[in-house]
């Protein structure tokens, strides 16, 4: 599918986002400068920054880059003051960054939560408050979009990013309504099974039983996550605030997430 936004759609604007080095967050970066936004792009590994950096300059989009660890409050800062720096103060922010990896409830240990609460969580959090305090309250104008996950039915199998989301699902809401005095919308979008660099690291039989426990049999891409996000931080979505977006073929309706023991061991 082709691009149905307008060309200049950002001109004017600086976006950040997180985890942009790759998958998800790269396609929206992409699209957003394609559109006209200064980019701004953050991870914990240069060598994926530099890549993605390449990549985005060849399309003629302003660029910056630093590595950035989110649940390291002092990073988050100077890297915010970079981006003002750099490019001027954001206008955009997208929560993409994040990550877990499949456990049981049982066998999670405390540093295995912790971690996980702390990418997802109090990253999401860092960063937010960060930017729009720096960046968008003074301005009285943003838009803050947080990728989390299909947790409408919990997610059986990886307990600590479902809490974590649902956390950033929560504050979605508080904060839309704590900051829709200066004009900053706060939005998510739960993306379904995408292929993507994140999901190319699960087992490829696991993404075939997610693909069949999608209705519409197949999943989703970066592109289409991207389009959503498109709308979600332009103009067009300007009285649209605290919404969590599914994406996801119908997945949140139907199907297990991740394919676990059935609860009942005597079916
Ligand atoms: C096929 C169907 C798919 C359906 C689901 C699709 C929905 C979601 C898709 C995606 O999210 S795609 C993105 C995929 N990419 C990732 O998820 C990778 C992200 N991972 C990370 O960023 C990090 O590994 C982490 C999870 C943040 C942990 O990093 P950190 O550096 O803080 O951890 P450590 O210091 O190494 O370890 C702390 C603690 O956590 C335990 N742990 C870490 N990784 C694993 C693992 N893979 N398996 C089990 N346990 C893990 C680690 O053991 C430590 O605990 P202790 O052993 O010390 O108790
Ligand atoms: N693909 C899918 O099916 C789904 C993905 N998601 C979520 O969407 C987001 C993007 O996923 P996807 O593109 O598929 O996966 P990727 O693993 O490619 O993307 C995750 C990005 O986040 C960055 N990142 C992770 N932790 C941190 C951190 N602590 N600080 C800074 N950057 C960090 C990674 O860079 P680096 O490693 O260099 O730090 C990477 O660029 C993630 O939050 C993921 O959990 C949600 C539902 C489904």
């Amino acid at each position: 599918m082709g691009n149905i936004f307008r060309a200049s759609l950002f001109d004017g604007h600086t976006a950040i986002v997180t985890g942009g080095g790759s998958g998800i967050g790269l396609a929206i970066a992409t699209q957003l400068g394609e559109l006209g936004a200064r980019v701004a792009i953050l991870g914990r590994k240069a060598e994926r920054l530099e890549t993605a950096k390449a990549t985005l300059v060849q399309r003629g989009i302003q660029v910056h880059t630093a590595v950035c660890d989110i649940r390291e409050p002092e990073q988050v800062a100077t890297f915010v003051d970079g981006v003002a720096h750099a490019l001027g103060p954001a206008t955009i922010l997208v929560n993409n960054a994040g990550g877990q990896f499949p456990t049981t409830a049982e066998q999670v240990t405390a540093r295995g939560w912790e971690a996980v609460v702390r990418n997802n969580l109090n990253g999401t959090f860092f960063m937010t408050q960060a930017v729009a305090t720096k960046h968008m309250i003074p301005a009285r104008r943003g838009r803050i979009l947080n990728i989390i996950a299909n947790v409408r039915r919990g997610f059986p199998g990886m307990v600590h990013t479902g809490a974590a989301r649902a956390g950033v699902e929560n504050l979605t809401k508080t904060l839309a309504v704590e900051w829709a005095q200066y004009n900053v919308q706060v939005n998510a979008i739960a993306p379904g099974v995408i292929k993507s660099s994140g999901t190319d690291q699960y087992p490829p039989e696991l993404l075939e039983v997610s693909r069949k426990q999608t209705p519409a049999k197949r999943l989703g891409t970066p592109e289409e996550v991207a389009h959503l996000a498109t709308y979600l931080t332009s103009d067009a979505a300007s009285f649209v605030t605290g919404e969590t977006w599914y994406i996801d073929g119908g997945a949140n309706l139907w199907g297990d997430n991740w394919p676990i023991p059935d609860p009942d061991p005597a079916m």
